[in-house]
């Protein structure tokens, strides 16, 4: 297959990982004889401080014309400590998943048996987590009218939905409960919000046509609660914008780091990768952050274009390399590995499914768990 992949390695920790996903995209390539052409943008603080703008327009022109985007993680510590700086990087992610019309974030969560005894959480708590947050990603509170008064003491920011909006990220919800374990929850905070008894009207009508699948309903705060005291009651979350940016941090402990925690962000014509996590910048250079989330969000992009056993191979070299303790110091804390390391091995292990002996059927079993 020939793929245009468009390259945003963005700030801190952003390029050290994304090089990872980049060396096992071309050892996929490789080994099943594909063609992905890498062309990389800037977006972020560093596009701020070269261009002047957090997305300039060649990048978005490219993201447009590419068959994907793979991105690093924006975000700089000037920005973070200065609210008030009229131009940010978050807002040229922001914008990028806006133009892209990349209405569907989804966020797989899984507990990996090789890890059950990293997480914070007991071993039996997290034991057979499987579940993924489907989050919509380009309407709420983000994208909202946001106002300041004049004496700069009273701000807003609007939350709004349209059926529209909430209904072309449900069916996605829907299609993946019914081919999952069939359960679909949907997280809001209908007691309060008007927005969100919107969300459970069309959520619930929409539902009337999955008979499969079985609706049920959580208010946000239970919700957090849930996800922790049983996440192995979760198959598909299905939630609005900042509650899915919350919950899914909070999701990534139970599999030991949030820098496991991949995503795929969906539009109808558009497609972009990326970790859950930030840009981490104390860590920026010190060659420690955690390339796996970054490597399965190659994964992603590989299933969201029906390379199945390319993405398999991925996934088994990852689960390889947590099996062997070839891991960054958040999962091992005197580990000798680092973010180059780890990738190296990944990378060197992606091998076609047919050609590798060592795999067992939980490999497969996790291969084939995120669909998306
Ligand atoms: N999609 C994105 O690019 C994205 C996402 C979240 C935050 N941000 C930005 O990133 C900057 C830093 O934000 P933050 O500190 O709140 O969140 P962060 O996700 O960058 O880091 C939070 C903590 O998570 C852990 N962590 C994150 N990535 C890791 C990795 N790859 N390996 C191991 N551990 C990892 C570290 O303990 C870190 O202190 C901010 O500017 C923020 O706006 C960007
Ligand atoms: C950086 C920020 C704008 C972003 C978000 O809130 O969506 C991040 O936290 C994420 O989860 O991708
Ligand atoms: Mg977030």
């Amino acid at each position: 297959m020939n793929l245009n992949i468009a390259l945003l390695p963005g700030d801190g920790v952003g390029p050290e990982v994304l090089a990872q996903a980049v060396k096992c995209l071309q050892a996929v390539e490789e080994t099943f004889n594909h063609n992905f052409v890498f062309k990389e943008a800037s977006i972020g603080a560093i596009a701020i401080d070269k261009k002047g703008a957090s997305l300039p327009e060649s990048t978005l022109n490219l993201c447009k014309e590419a068959d994907a985007v793979l991105l690093g993680a924006i975000g700089h510590p000037k920005y973070d400590t200065n609210p008030n700086s009229p131009i940010r990087p978050e807002q040229g992610l922001l914008k990028l998943r806006k133009e892209l019309g990349l209405f569907a974030n989804i966020r797989p969560v899984i507990a990996h048996s090789a890890l059950v005894d990293k997480s914070p959480l007991k071993k039996e708590v997290v034991s057979g987590t499987d579940f993924v947050i489907y989050r919509e990603l380009t309407g709420g509170i983000y994208f909202g009218e946001k106002k300041l008064n004049e004496e700069g003491t009273v701000a807003s920011d609007l939350c709004e939905y349209s059926e529209e909006e909430i209904s072309r990220v449900a069916h996605l919800a829907f299609k993946a409960a019914k081919n999952r374990r069939g359960k679909l929850t949907l997280v809001d905070k209908a007691n309060v919000l008007e927005s969100s008894r919107l969300w459970r009207k069309v959520v619930a009508k929409i539902g009337e046509s999955y008979p499969d699948v079985v609706l049920d309903y959580l208010f946000v705060d239970n919700a957090a609660m849930q996800i922790i005291l049983k996440p192995t009651q979760f198959d598909v979350i299905l939630t609005e914008n900042m509650f899915g940016d919350i919950i899914s941090d909070e999701g990534s402990v139970i599999g030991g780091s949030i820098g496991l925690l991949a995503s795929a962000s969906i539009g109808e014509e558009s497609a972009l990768f990326e970790p859950i996590h930030g840009s981490y910048p104390q860590a920026m250079g010190l060659d420690i952050a955690n390339p796996i989330a970054s490597i399965l969000s190659v994964a992603m992009l590989l299933e969201h274009f029906g390379l199945i056993d390319e993405s398999l191979a991925v996934r088994n070299a990852v689960d390889k390399s947590l099996k062997k303790e070839i891991v960054t110091p958040d999962l091992k804390h005197d580990s000798q590995y680092g973010t180059n390391q780890v990738g190296d091995f990944i990378a060197h292990n992606i091998v076609d499914i047919e050609d590798d002996f060592s795999v067992n059927d939980e490999n497969i079993h996790l291969g084939k768990s995120t669909i998306i």
